[in-house]
């Protein structure tokens, strides 16, 4: 059987322009950035090879300005689907290396295609060794991720980038150093082998992005199912699985560890007067004053209702003691500023681990325990478990 190359690239066009009206129905409207840049990047390549097979028409049809214009159009999509690619990566693994250069190289190299297209070794070579560092330094991306995310997809996607970046490179090689490749339609085995490769790769490498978009999305909803969606502290699900996981450190390097409970006082009362958004508005404002007064690493979550907890990491009794008196002298701060109308006090408990906690839940009970108390004890009293009580100045 004959390889024709045309076909083989009119087939990787209609392919490409099919893959990138199929993403956005595929995927729907609720997008990251990221899985935007990925659609985008796609399209791109589309554009690409339909420029690259417009241009050698407007060539054939003796139209030299045409051809001119569809040939660095073709340059200019390859090397802004490769930053969009970038940027993908950026936002499905963390900052990327490159973010500066990535864009600077995808816009020089359209740039000196146009300017040196009069001179076919100097274009040629110019822009195809140039997409090969610039699909190298993409390839290079899927690499050592910053946030969790599975080898499968981003080795697919390597694998797809280099062999790409390979035949980009030999294609440069060939145009700029030799006489063997007087076109990119020239039926040169190097030129076959990558208009096969194109294809294969576009549908290996769209299925990786559609894996890298699945894999957000997963992530995405594991977080909201741990998540309270009023105020953005853990759930109680959430909370338990933080606590388990800073428990299990705490007893292996024997850190202090202390759990806090919290509840608002009458709060009920501020739902019945002033309405449940306003209710809704007190309970934002006490989880940011939590969050601005406990430091990275503490565990914190809203266990229900006005209810809320937090683990301390290294805190001990006195260290706990000092976060409540901040805490209550915020919240009247900040009550002030955002809430006029509402009187905001809380009750709260406290445990520290002792050698005896093998779960985190005997010191969060100990400390729900010295909460009861304490509320029993109103008004705004705190109870240490044991052994002294000590008190929330009102
Ligand atoms: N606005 C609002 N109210 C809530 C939410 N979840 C629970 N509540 C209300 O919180 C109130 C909690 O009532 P209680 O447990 O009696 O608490 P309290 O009035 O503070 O009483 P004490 O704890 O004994 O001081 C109930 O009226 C619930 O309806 C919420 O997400 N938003």
């Amino acid at each position: 059987m004959a390889l024709d190359l045309p076909s083989l690239l009119i087939a990787a066009a209609v392919n490409l322009f099919a893959l990138s009206a199929a993403l956005p129905a595929i995927m729907g409207r609720d997008l990251s950035p990221a899985a935007r840049s990925a659609q985008r990047s796609v399209l791109l390549q589309a554009a690409a090879w339909a420029s690259v097979l417009g241009a050698a028409a407007a060539a054939d049809a003796g139209r030299p300005q045409l051809d001119h214009l569809l040939s660095t159009m073709s340059v200019a999509c390859s090397a802004l689907s490769l930053w969009q690619l970038h940027r993908a990566l950026g936002g499905w693994l963390g900052p990327r290396l490159g973010r500066l250069l990535v864009p600077v190289l995808a816009l020089l190299i359209p740039l000196g295609y146009t300017l040196g297209f009069g001179h076919y070794a100097f274009r040629v070579g110019w822009s195809n060794l140039l997409l090969a560092v610039l699909a190298l330094l993409v390839a290079a991306s899927t690499l050592r991720p910053a946030r969790p995310a599975s080898s499968c997809w981003r080795l697919l996607l390597l694998g797809c980038l280099a062999v790409m970046a390979c035949f980009t490179a030999a294609r440069g090689v060939l145009g700029a150093f030799t006489d063997l490749y007087p076109s990119f339609r020239t039926p040169h085995p190097v030129n076959l082998a990558a208009a096969l490769a194109l294809n294969l790769c576009t549908v290996l490498g769209v299925v990786a992005l559609l894996t890298a978009w699945r894999e957000e999305a997963e992530q995405r909803l594991q977080a909201l199912a741990l998540t309270d969606g009023l105020t953005g502290l853990l759930n109680r699900r959430g909370f338990d699985q933080g606590c388990a996981a800073l428990h299990a450190q705490a007893r292996r390097y024997g850190w202090p560890l202390t759990a806090l409970m919290l509840d608002l006082d009458d709060f009920k009362p501020i739902n019945d007067r002033h309405g449940h958004e306003a209710g809704d508005r007190a309970l934002q404002l006490f989880a940011q004053v939590l969050r601005q007064q406990t430091r990275e690493g503490d565990i914190l979550g809203r266990l229900g209702g006005d209810e809320f907890a937090v683990l301390l990491a290294h805190d001990d009794a006195r260290g706990v003691q000092a976060l409540i008196t901040r805490l209550d002298a915020q919240l009247q701060t900040q009550a002030l500023l955002g809430l006029p109308e509402l009187v905001l006090h809380f009750s709260a408990g406290t445990a520290t681990l002792q050698p005896g906690d093998g779960t985190p839940g005997a010191l969060l009970a100990r400390a729900d325990a010295a909460l009861y108390a304490a509320k029993a004890a109103r008004p705004a009293a705190v109870r240490r478990s044991a052994p002294t009580p000590l008190h929330v100045p009102e």
